[in-house]
């Protein structure tokens, strides 16, 4: 099964590596796949003529069948990259098959004329907006033609006239549930697509593209969900000390490379629900959430400690990097605008203490034995 089901994918996205974002490989797939619904549709139906032996039946599954012969074509031309041609001609060869079976032999009988109905909607969805005259020639002409044959009918190859009542009930449903199948289809693989569009969208977003780590924006949405939901936590505002001697003296690549090792220095220091994030050139944030302001401030420590004594080599051998850490520790209800001031304030005290060290928020200084603990 899952064989196949790889077999399908592969199949479905023929051609894609022609394809320039989401939206033209969403339709080169819807394109592959109505060749295989068409496929499997024409040779269903032929099989269920064959088996109900009526010739008049039976010879419209014939005509059928040098369009059968020629919708690998539709895939060859998106295998060379000729997403147009290839959907064109997909819905010229299908649109002439429904002409040709109708007019020869079927008639308005098993109800072929609302695949025209299908035809008239379904180039909006495959055919790019600066092709819009070709979506709506083939608009108006199948609508037209699904109107005149639903007005004024066409006769069928007399031979049919002899099959069942029942039996063309049977076959006018197969017929219009395989054109609500199609369109159906065709919604799904639109919705994965638009499902896939947005989560990779809202990702490149909220990610700093420098070092994967949340960006300012989505820092701060998480900050203010945190702040909503009433729960203590710790906010840690995280500066480079001297960064822009970093950038002087090793070079702008090499100050990228600092960044990313913060970031990754942050990331690994996160526990559980915390979370960190890039909210300026040199700054980052990061909410902890611990049992105790004994904890948040012993974590915040080893964190600086941690990135002091790494001497990340940034491609020209060792290099010493600092920060200052800004604490404040937020009991609700508190207001997010005054929890980052604090958060600010401190870190700036704490680069005017020399650097390299924490800074706890005024007013919330830890008692003498819990500097102990922490040194
Ligand atoms: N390489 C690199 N540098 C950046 C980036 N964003 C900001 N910077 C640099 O970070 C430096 C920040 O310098 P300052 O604000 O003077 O701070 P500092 O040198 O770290 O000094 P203190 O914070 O006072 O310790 C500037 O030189 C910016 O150009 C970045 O994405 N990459």
């Amino acid at each position: 099964m899952a064989f196949w089901g790889k077999q399908l994918v592969s199949y479905a996205k023929t051609g894609i590596e022609h394809c320039h974002g989401k939206t033209q490989e969403r339709r080169l797939i819807q394109t592959n796949i109505s060749v295989l619904i068409a496929l499997v549709t024409i040779l269903v139906f032929n099989l269920a003529f064959i088996l109900l032996g009526n010739p008049g039946l039976i010879y419209s599954g014939l005509v059928q069948l040098p369009l059968l012969l020629l919708l690998p074509l539709v895939l060859w031309l998106n295998h060379r990259g000729k997403r147009h041609e290839a959907t064109l001609t997909l819905f010229l060869l299908v649109m002439f098959d429904a002409l040709i079976a109708l007019m020869l032999a079927q008639g308005v009988t098993l109800g072929l004329q609302y695949y025209f109905l299908m035809f008239a909607v379904l180039p909006a969805s495959y055919l790019d907006a600066k092709q819009w005259l070709t979506t709506a020639l083939l608009f108006c002409s199948n609508l037209l033609l699904f109107g005149y044959f639903e007005v004024y009918g066409w006769q069928a190859h007399p031979s049919i006239a002899e099959v069942p009542t029942l039996t063309i009930t049977l076959l006018r449903i197969l017929m219009v549930g395989s054109c609500v199948t199609t369109v159906l289809v065709v919604i799904l693989i639109s919705e994965y697509y638009a499902a896939q569009n947005e989560r990779e969208l809202q990702y490149l977003a909220d990610t700093d593209s420098l070092t994967g780590l949340p960006n300012r924006r989505a820092f701060m949405w998480k900050l203010e969900r945190t702040v909503k939901d009433r729960r203590p936590f710790c906010l840690l505002i995280i500066d480079v000390d001297h960064f822009k001697q970093i950038n002087d003296t090793t070079g702008h690549q090499a100050g990228d490379s600092a960044l990313q090792f913060l970031a990754s220095q942050l990331h690994a220091a996160t526990q559980g629900e915390d979370f960190a994030g890039r909210i300026g050139g040199e700054e980052f944030a990061m909410v902890q959430f611990c049992a105790s302001p004994l904890e948040h401030l012993t974590r915040a420590e080893n964190l600086r400690k941690t990135i002091a004594s790494a001497h990340p080599d940034l491609g020209a051998g060792p290099v010493r990097l600092t920060v200052s850490i800004g604490v404040c520790m937020a009991t609700p209800p508190v207001s997010l605008i005054k929890i980052m001031a604090m958060a600010d304030k401190a870190l700036y005290q704490a680069k005017r203490n020399g650097r390299n060290c924490i800074q706890v928020a005024a007013d919330q200084s830890p008692s003498q034995a819990q500097r102990q603990a922490v040194n």
